[in-house]
């Protein structure tokens, strides 16, 4: 049976980022998603111009509605915008025993708008972090959620034990914005470390790569793949995307969520 994979976030108007990048990679990837929307957001590739948030009742009853017919192989979590969110999606999580759980903890979109609540950290830390399978912040996140400037690499694997010792299995601290022509994406499992090393694409169309990459590892998880497996097939996904971007808006595009077809590797 096809893996149905699930994807509880924000929607974008402008269809790069949150819900609408999920289900793109999801489709490409072979698996069937599902969707539960917390929040829309009227945005472009310019920017965020209005969040509004969606009744906590009703995002209740989405996750409900999944759970009574077409239990998820893997989800994740993007856009939670508060810890009243956060705190009822997890404690359904946990009810209905959803395993394969990809945390995104998004928090900023790339024009600075605020995605979650500055009182809703604590939530992540203390509710959603145990129940992860993996979780993807970018540097920034994983400074604001470990209390720690990450500008190192000795730094960033120091973090990543802390956010796994809070209770997620793997952590991915991603190297989009880090330094240097070479970009490293930090996988810990509690055991050791791995290196994802990738070169950076000098491009302006990145729009929603954080929301596809941990969509692709929601995916591999639910198709039975390993976790550093899953991380090495997301982040070859993610590149293809990057590189051959659409050229679509005038501030940070979208990626090609279609491109590995091109790719000589299958995922
Ligand atoms: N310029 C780039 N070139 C190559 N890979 C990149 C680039 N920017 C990001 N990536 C990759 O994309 C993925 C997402 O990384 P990033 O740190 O940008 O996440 P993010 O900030 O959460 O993204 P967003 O907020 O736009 O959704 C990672 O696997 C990272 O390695
Ligand atoms: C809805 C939504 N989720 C996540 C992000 C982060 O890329 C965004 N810009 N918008």
């Amino acid at each position: 049976m096809i893996p149905k994979v699930l994807t509880i976030a924000g929607s974008d108007s402008g269809g790069g980022a949150g819900i609408q990048a999920d289900i793109k990679t999801f489709q490409e990837l072979d698996v069937y998603g599902m969707s539960a929307i917390t929040a829309l957001t009227a945005q472009n590739t310019l920017g965020v111009q209005s969040v509004y948030s969606i009744p906590i009742d009703m995002i209740l009853e989405q996750l409900a509605s999944i759970h009574e017919d077409l239990r998820p192989d893997a989800l994740k979590t993007g856009m939670l915008f508060s810890s009243f969110i956060i705190e009822a999606v997890s404690d359904k999580i946990k009810e209905y025993g959803w395993g394969n759980l990809v945390v995104d903890p998004v928090m900023i979109a790339k024009g600075g708008a605020m995605l979650l609540q500055e009182d809703a950290i604590k939530a992540i830390r203390e509710k959603l972090l145990p129940l992860a399978k993996v979780t993807t912040p970018n540097i920034p996140e994983a400074e604001v959620l470990t209390e720690m400037t990450l500008d190192t690499m000795e730094r960033r694997r120091k973090a990543a034990k802390i956010l796994q010792s809070l209770g997620s299995e793997s952590v991915v601290i991603k190297g989009g914005h880090g330094e240097g022509d070479t970009l490293i994406d930090l996988l810990y499992d509690g055991v050791s470390f791995i290196e994802f090393k990738s070169d950076r694409i000098h491009t302006r169309h990145t729009h929603g790569t954080g929301c596809t990459f941990a969509a692709a590892i929601a995916s591999f998880l639910a198709k039975g793949q390993s976790v550093d497996i899953a991380v090495k097939n997301a982040k070859q996904f993610i590149q293809k995307a990057i590189e051959n971007e659409l050229g679509i808006g005038g501030g940070h595009g979208p990626t090609n969520h279609w491109a590995h077809r091109k790719a000589s590797v299958s995922l």
